[in-house]
């Protein structure tokens, strides 16, 4: 569906593969999902200093922040989380554009807005990476008292409460974070991309 007619498309001259090149590395984008309290956001910043560390040009997009800016205008209906991820998967398409490596966290628990999100990048590029934490570990962990509320039923259509989440089928990285630590995480996800060439060894 779109309102925009009579625009046209302009290819950019400098075409993402110069970019990639002046850069020294491939553009991606690091597709966390999961649910709340799962460790999205802890894996996804300790992967984020890591590749920075190792001279990669990359960028963390989280939910929380997106959700003050950019989507202040939509809440946790199901209409409006496809909103929210459709625009993700917009915004991470320019990054991997411009020849970024980018990270997301965002529940996305729909699988067919994950899907969709996936139809826009070329093959190789939509790294889905699923932090796989029983719920009960989540609401053990609640870091944001977030749970505690949902089950006095002070917050609405709560993911894992009275809201789905719908773990990935075929993911490319599945974390147990229940069972690795941070540092582990990290390591698995660093050698995932050196198995697919996308980070150099020393
Ligand atoms: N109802 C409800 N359900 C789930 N989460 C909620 C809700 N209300 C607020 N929050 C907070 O918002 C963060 C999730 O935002 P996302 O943009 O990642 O959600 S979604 O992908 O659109 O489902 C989520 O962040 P994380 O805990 O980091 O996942 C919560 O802090
Ligand atoms: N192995 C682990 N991986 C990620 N987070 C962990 C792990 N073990 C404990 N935690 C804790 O769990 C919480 C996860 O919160 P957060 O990263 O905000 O999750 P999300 O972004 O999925 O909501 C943090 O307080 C983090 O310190």
């Amino acid at each position: 569906m779109t309102n925009s007619t009579n625009v046209t498309w302009h290819e950019t001259t400098i075409a993402k593969e110069d970019r990639r090149v002046q850069n020294g590395h491939g553009s991606y984008v690091l597709w966390f999902t999961g649910l709340s309290g799962s460790g999205k956001s802890t894996i996804a910043n300790a992967v984020s200093n890591e590749l920075f560390r190792l001279g990669i040009n990359e960028y963390v997009l989280d939910g929380d922040n997106i959700r003050h800016g950019l989507n202040k205008d939509l809440g946790f209906s199901d209409e409006d989380r496809t909103e929210n991820i459709r625009r993700i998967g917009e915004v991470a398409k320019l990054f991997v554009d411009s020849g970024k490596v980018v990270t997301t966290a965002f529940i996305s628990p729909f699988r067919s807005d994950r899907d969709q999100v996936r139809t826009l990048f070329e093959k190789g590029e939509f790294i889905e990476v699923f932090v796989d934490c029983p719920l009960e570990e989540c609401e053990r962990r609640d870091p944001k008292q977030l749970y505690v509320k949902a089950r006095r039923g002070e917050i609405k259509d709560f993911t894992g409460i009275d809201s789905p989440y719908e773990a990935p089928e075929r993911p490319e990285i599945v974390i147990k974070s229940d069972q690795l630590s941070v540092q582990e995480a990290v390591n698995q996800i660093i050698q995932y991309l050196r198995k697919q060439d996308e980070i150099q060894e020393d």
